[in-house]
């Protein structure tokens, strides 16, 4: 694909910025990646584990279940998680799982057993121990890859949305579950934002990916997205306990994906802080 690179900073954080005019757009290049990872995950291991979350991303998927990935793409090889999921039936209009099959798996032919869903069936509690306890099996059997750091599962892609606060997953700012070091999926009783129960991957878990995508758009996340890739660590701006900015692969990559509102505060950084790669396409 033809890219043109408008503006390039020295990177300082371990992350590369695309921005976008439009959502089209973000669509479009994120197809591009996300089949990318695919092949090479398969050629190289022979499986892609990819790890989606819910609310508007799955509205970005839309272009991976056109042509020619379609068709070119092997579905088979594919293994669907959920990074996080809100406590609620599968089929509630908030389940991230009902989004994702409606949006995205009910066009393209993954297998059915492939398609990895946190239980709605139990308490939250039980269904973060449920979910960890299956991971744990796919990384015994190599279907989810191993860190080699500290034996998380390496998921092949994990993508994530950014909220206003910061937060991905399920982990929102200042929440003790940004804490867990040694869970690979935990619960929260008291989401800020609706509905209060969720499941969610750990951040050593989202670290421990090969690749890492956040997904966001608007104005509202100008603000988290410039406190997530600053390099600032003093001050009433430190950003210490931003999750966003805690996405920080340990053996991998991370990519933001952003259309320009989102970007937009980026612009004010300085040659001190100007701490990343921004592209423009
Ligand atoms: O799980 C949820 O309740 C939300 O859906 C959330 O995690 C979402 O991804 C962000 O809030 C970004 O959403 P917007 O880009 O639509 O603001």
């Amino acid at each position: 694909m033809e890219r043109e690179s408008s503006t390039t900073y020295e990177p300082k954080r371990n992350c590369e910025i695309r921005v976008f005019e439009s959502s089209d757009e973000i669509s479009t290049d994120l197809a591009e990646y996300i089949s990318q990872i695919s092949e090479i995950s398969v050629k190289e291991r022979g499986y892609f584990a990819i790890a989606l979350s819910g609310g508007p991303l799955v509205s970005f998927l839309g272009k991976l279940c056109e042509a020619p990935y379609n068709k070119t793409l092997d579905w088979s090889k594919w293994y669907i998680f959920w990074s996080d999921e809100r406590a609620v039936a599968k089929n509630h209009a908030e389940s991230n799982y009902k989004l994702t099959k409606e949006g995205f798996i009910a066009k393209v032919p993954i297998p059915h057993g492939h398609v990895y869903s946190i239980n709605d069936n139990a308490t939250v509690e039980d269904a973060a121990t449920d979910y960890e306890f299956m991971i744990r099996q796919l990384v015994k059997v190599r279907t989810i890859g191993v860190s080699e750091r500290n034996d998380c599962p390496k998921f092949d892609l994990i993508l994530l949305a950014m909220g206003a606060d910061g937060h991905v997953a399920s982990l929102f700012p200042n929440h003790p579950a940004m804490e867990l070091k040694d869970d690979w999926v935990t619960y929260i009783t008291d989401s800020p934002q609706p509905p209060p129960e969720r499941i969610t991957f750990t951040l050593p878990v989202i670290n421990s990916a090969s690749n890492i995508a956040i997904v966001s758009t608007g104005d509202d996340k100008a603000n988290a997205v410039h406190l997530a890739v600053s390099d600032t660590t003093e001050g009433p701006d430190a950003p210490t306990s931003l999750p966003a900015r805690m996405v920080q692969p340990t053996d991998g990559k991370l990519v933001w994906f952003l259309d320009k509102e989102a970007a937009s505060s980026l612009e004010s950084m300085n040659d001190d802080d100007a701490s990343f790669d921004r592209h423009e396409y």
